[in-house]
């Protein structure tokens, strides 16, 4: 994986750049607190927009949830393996989150941007941090809980996390809800209170992007 086509800082990078620019969709990056509704907004837009968009399957050294599926909603892995994998220069970033390792490898980006279909990244806000220094150039997207109170209800309700983990995620949507506020971080915030327009909020900010792929395709 070493050396993949849109990483490296040389004159190729900047010609990959203008050609994907003209041709490419541009990716989006989705990020928010854990519980905020990420995972239900995207699995939605994918549903109702089929070929238009395509996961951007990070690692984790998490363990799978039940219904989860290895390869599909993340590939899980050890500690030891993620390591190697990133001492080998094969993410694109990577961070400690709630006890876990996650990345997102260059593979899973660039398996994406082959087919010419919208990437959907799905990243913690140091994952933000460290986009913004490679040339995806990707729409910047946070999902927000209308309260804490509210993230919490549905992290209980989810039925995912143990308490020790669920007070981490907790501890972190603070510092994560803090942190998003900083101007010029996402090009836009969406409040997941109603899912409904929180839905209709987000095909509108990729309405363009979505018509673009839609035109390419037909
Ligand atoms: N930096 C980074 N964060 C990730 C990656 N994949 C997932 N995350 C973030 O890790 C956090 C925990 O994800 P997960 O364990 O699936 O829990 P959930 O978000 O509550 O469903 C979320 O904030 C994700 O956005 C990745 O590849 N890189
Ligand atoms: N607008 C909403 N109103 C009520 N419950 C919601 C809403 N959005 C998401 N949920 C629920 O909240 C929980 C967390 O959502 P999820 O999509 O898993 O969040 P994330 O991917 O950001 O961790 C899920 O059980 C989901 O069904």
């Amino acid at each position: 994986m070493r050396g993949g086509v849109i990483w490296t800082d040389s004159d190729l990078l900047q010609r990959k750049t203008s050609f994907r620019a003209m041709s490419r969709p541009r990716p989006v990056v989705l990020s928010g607190p854990s519980g905020a509704g990420k995972s239900t907004l995207m699995k939605r837009l994918m549903k109702e927009h089929e070929g238009l968009f395509g996961f951007s399957v990070s690692h984790t050294t998490r363990n799978p949830r039940p219904g989860e599926e290895d390869g599909k909603d993340y590939h899980y892995t050890s500690r030891e393996a993620m390591q190697k994998g990133i001492d080998n220069g094969d993410f694109i970033e990577n961070a400690e989150f709630s006890g876990n390792m996650y990345g997102t490898s260059k593979s899973a980006v660039e398996d994406v941007l082959a087919k010419n279909v919208i990437c959907i990244l799905d990243v913690d806000i140091q994952g933000v941090r460290r986009i913004k220094d490679t040339d995806l150039n990707p729409i910047y997207i946070s999902v927000q809980p209308p309260s804490m109170e509210i993230l919490e209800k549905r992290l209980r309700d989810r039925q995912t996390e143990t308490e020790e983990s669920l007070q981490k995620r907790l501890d972190a949507a603070r510092t994560d809800m803090e942190l998003s506020k900083e101007d010029g971080l996402f090009d836009v915030v969406i409040i997941n209170d109603d899912l409904e327009r929180a839905y209709e909020e987000l095909k509108d900010v990729l309405s363009e992007e979505i018509k673009n792929v839609q035109e390419a395709q037909s």
